[in-house]
C-alpha cells in the first residue's frame, strides 16, 4: 500500500507515557517527549538499552497503546484518531513468538493472511512466496515446534509481511538468537526492505545491528531521543579517534583518571568500571603518552586500543555512560 500523501511514513511528536503504578508500586515515566520521523522505504532504527522506551513507542505507533500526550502518525494518519486505518497499513513483529507451534509454518502464514482479510488463493500464493524468500520452503509443511529459534523468528517476520504492509515494526528481531541466526536474520531484513520497498521501524539494543541495518537512527535514553541521524553522521559528529585503555584493576580507575586527565591531547576522559575512554585528534600519538603516564603512576594496564568512533562512543557522548553500562543498569 503506497503512501501518496507525501507525509513521512512514521512520525512521533513529543510523545509522553507514564505507566501508573497501582498496588503500592511507583509510576514509571516511560516516555518523556519522544520525537522522530522516518522516511518512506527506509529502515529506521530506535536504538537504546533495555527500558529506554522503545517498545512503548512501537506500541503507540502500532495502535496497541495510547500516549498520554503528543501525537503519532503512520503515513500521515493520526494513530489515536484513526486506528483502524493505521492497522491495515502496518505489520507488527513483537518480541514474543506469535506462530502456533502445533501448526505448520505454511498453515500459520495462511491463517494470518485470512485474518487480515486476504482471499484463500491469494493467502496461499503469498505464503509460498514468503516461505521461499525466507528459505523456509523445505520446512514449510513441518510443525513449527520442530523449528530452530532462528527459523521460528523468520516465520514471525513472514507472518507480519503477509498482507503486504507499508510499514513493518520489528521489535528486537534478533534478541535470543545465536550469532549465526542473527547474521542470517540481518541478511533477510536487508533483502526484505530492498525487495518489498517497505518502511521498517527496527528497535534494537544491539549497536552493531543498528549500525548495519538502519539508514537513519534515533538513540533513545530514558524515554527521549538524545541523538539522531545516519550512523555515519552520528559517528562523524565525534571529532577524532577513540582511545580506550583497560586497566587490570578497577580500584586504579580514579588514580588513572587523574593521571591521564593532565594530558591536553586527550578530551572527554571518562572511566566506566575498568575501562578508560577518551578522544584525541590523533589517537596513535596520544596513546603512548597516556600509557607512559599510567606506568609512571604504577597503574597496570590490561589492554589499549585506538579506534574510529563507534555508536557506543556516540551514546557515551550524549548520555555520559557507555551502552553496556546503561544496559546493565536496567537489567
Ligand atoms: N505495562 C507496563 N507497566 C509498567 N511499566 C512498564 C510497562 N511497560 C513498560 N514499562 C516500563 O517502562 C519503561 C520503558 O519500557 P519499554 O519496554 O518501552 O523499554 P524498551 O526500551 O523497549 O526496553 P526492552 O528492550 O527491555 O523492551 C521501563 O522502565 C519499563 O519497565
Amino acid at each position: 500500500m503506497a503512501n501518496t500523501t507525501g507525509a513521512p511514513a512514521l512520525a512521533a511528536s513529543a510523545l509522553t507515557k507514564t505507566y501508573r503504578g497501582g498496588r503500592g508500586k511507583p509510576s514509571v515515566a516511560a516516555l518523556g517527549g519522544l520525537s522522530f520521523e522516518a522516511a518512506e522505504g527506509t529502515v529506521f532504527g530506535l536504538l537504546g538499552p533495555n527500558g529506554a522506551g522503545k517498545s512503548t513507542t512501537v506500541k503507540i505507533l502500532s495502535t496497541l497503546s495510547r500516549a498520554d500526550s503528543g501525537r503519532a502518525f503512520v503515513a500521515g494518519i493520526d494513530v489515536a484518531a484513526r486506528p483502524d486505518q493505521v492497522r491495515h497499513r502496518i505489520g507488527f513483529v513483537a518480541q514474543k513468538q506469535v506462530s502456533d507451534p502445533m501448526d505448520t509454518g505454511r498453515e500459520n502464514l495462511v491463517l494470518a493472511g485470512r485474518l487480515q482479510g486476504m482471499a484463500g488463493a491469494d493467502a496461499k500464493a503469498r505464503a509460498r512466496e514468503l516461505l521461499q524468500r525466507f528459505s523456509l520452503d523445505e520446512a514449510g509443511d513441518r510443525l513449527v515446534k520442530t523449528y530452530s529459534g532462528g527459523m521460528a523468528r523468520k516465520l514471525d517476520v513472514a507472518i507480519g509481511l503477509m498482507h503486504r504492509p507499508a510499514v513493518l515494526f520489528l521489535d528486537e528481531p534478533t534478541t535470543g538468537l545465536d550469532p549465526e541466526a542473527r547474521a542470517d536474520m540481518w541478511a533477510e531484513i536487508e533483502r526484505m526492505s530492498a525487495e518489498e520497498r517497505m518502511t521498517v521501524l527496527l528497535t534494537t539494543h544491539y549497536l552493531e545491528e543498528a549500525d548495519r541495518l538502519a539508514s537513519r537512527l534515533a538513540i533513545v535514553d530514558h524515554g527521549r531521543v538524545v541523538a539522531s541521524g545516519t550512523p555515519e553522521e552520528l559517528k562523524n559528529e565525534l571529532r577524532g579517534d577513540a582511545v580506550v585503555v583497560e586497566l587490570s584493576h578497577e580500584a586504579d580507575a580514579p588514580a588513572a583518571l587523574a593521571s591521564i586527565g593532565r594530558l591536553d591531547v586527550l578530551r572527554e576522559v571518562a572511566a566506566s568500571g575498568t575501562v578508560l575512554r577518551a578522544r584525541a585528534d590523533v589517537g596513535a600519538s596520544a596513546l603512548p603518552l597516556a600509557l607512559a603516564l599510567l606506568e609512571e603512576a604504577g597503574i597496570r594496564v590490561a589492554s589499549a586500543t585506538v579506534a574510529r568512533p563507534s555508536l557506543d562512543d556516540v551514546y557515551l557522548s550524549h548520555t555520559g555512560r557507555t551502552f553496556a553500562r546503561a544496559q546493565g543498569e536496567e537489567l
